[in-house]
């Protein structure tokens, strides 16, 4: 047996439900099972992010893939919900396995407690050896407050577990050179920057959301945190060992050395950012260090309404961004603060205070430039 680590596989709606009917597809689940089963023996914890709860509902409000609007679809998804997780259970009974149904919106990952939170149940489920399947609550998550789509949400699952390995699985072999239906079209084998592929990757299935730009995002933030990601055709026997042993084709994105804490990570990995400070050059040079605040008097213009506690991009007078900090002030605050410059900031915020706006511990420099994967247009709606 090998050393015990997590994998997050992620299953696209076309392959646990059957797109003319919307029933759920058993014969695919037993498959999956029956390898999770099979990785489990090996020493490996699955944590499964199942989409298909849309799908498996849209009979029952009486909705067709083609005819939902937003409202059918969180409605379908309460419906589908209960259908699909009944079915991992029902299938999971013959290989002995417990399941059990984690739903988690877009302030599970971007709040800090509640991401230590979420985390915490995730990893006692795996410790009662029961595998987690994961998925967002779209019945009740409204726009701005919904992550949008499964690949997105399943890699920051990776990052959250610190998964050694990421899969998506879905209805084509991975990432093409261009659209698979056309001809000539080749498969990626291995993908170290998914940014020039992305213009190559629009349409997607009759059932699923984001396409291929999506799993690209996903890759894309779960390289970052340190976990490789594979993009495989789900419907295949063995459909996860034969991606870990390497034996099948499909498109690899290896790991990029990311950040040495869970903290630093979570800071320089984020879905959605609430709001940026600009700092001269020689002070974001300095932010490399590791040792450096950003003091009150650093601050050359502040953009957003963020509150304490929110994530920020930092930026230089170039307009590059050159690290990501968490602000102990919010932007009401900090605009106090700046237009009043000569003004004491105890005086002026009423509390006692240092004017450290971004402390050297919550802040992280960037080597390169980290791509906020907020959704595309078009995908930011559920299912
Ligand atoms: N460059 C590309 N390479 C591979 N697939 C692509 C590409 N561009 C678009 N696609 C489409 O992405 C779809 C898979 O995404 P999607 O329908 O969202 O699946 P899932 O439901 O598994 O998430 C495929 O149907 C494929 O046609
Ligand atoms: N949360 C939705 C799925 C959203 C989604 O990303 O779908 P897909 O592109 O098929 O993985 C559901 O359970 O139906």
């Amino acid at each position: 047996m090998t050393e015990t680590h997590n994998i997050v596989i992620k299953i696209g709606s076309t392959l646990v439900a059957n797109s003319d009917r919307l029933t759920p597809r058993f014969g695919f689940m037993q498959r999956l099972l029956e390898d999770i089963a099979r990785m489990r023996e090996r020493g490996i914890n699955v944590i499964l992010c199942s989409s298909g709860a849309v799908a498996l509902g849209l009979r029952t409000v009486g909705e067709t893939p083609d005819s939902a609007g937003v409202s059918d679809k969180q409605a379908a998804a309460a419906c589908g919900m209960p259908t699909l997780l009944n079915a991992y259970k029902q299938v999971g009974h013959e290989y002995d396995m417990d399941i059990a149904q984690v739903l988690l919106t877009l302030g599970d990952f971007e709040d800090h407690r509640r991401f230590l939170n979420t985390r915490n149940t995730v990893n006692r489920l795996l410790e009662a050896g029961v595998v987690p399947i994961v998925n967002e609550n779209d019945s009740i998550t409204t726009e701005e407050i919904r992550v949008g789509d499964n690949d997105r949400l399943a890699a920051k699952v990776a990052q959250m577990v610190d998964a050694k390995d990421f899969i998506i699985l879905t209805e084509v072999n991975g990432l093409y050179d261009r659209h698979p239906d056309e001809p000539g079209a080749e498969l990626v084998r291995e993908v170290q920057d998914v940014a020039p592929y992305m213009e190559a990757t629009k349409g997607k299935s009759t059932l699923g959301t984001g396409g291929m730009t999506t799993k690209l995002m996903a890759a894309n933030i779960a390289q970052e945190a340190g976990v490789t990601t594979y993009i495989a055709h789900g419907e295949v026997d063995q459909p996860i060992s034969t991606v870990i042993d390497g034996k099948r084709d499909c498109s690899r994105f290896p790991a990029h050395d990311a950040p040495n804490t869970g903290w630093k990570r979570w800071l320089a990995n984020r879905l959605q950012m609430a709001g940026s400070l600009k700092v001269e050059d020689d002070v974001a040079d300095a932010l490399e260090s590791g040792e450096r605040s950003i003091m009150r008097s650093d601050i050359l213009s502040i953009d957003g309404d963020f509150s304490r506690g929110d994530v920020l991009h930092i930026y230089d007078t170039h307009g590059t961004e050159r690290a990501r900090g968490l602000s102990d002030f919010s932007s009401e605050e900090l605009r106090v603060l700046a237009v009043n410059p000569h003004l004491d900031a105890e005086q002026l915020l009423g509390y006692k205070t240092k004017g450290e706006i971004v402390r050297a511990k919550n802040l992280v420099f960037l080597e390169r430039r980290h791509l906020l994967w907020d959704a595309p247009e078009g995908v930011d709606q559920v299912a």
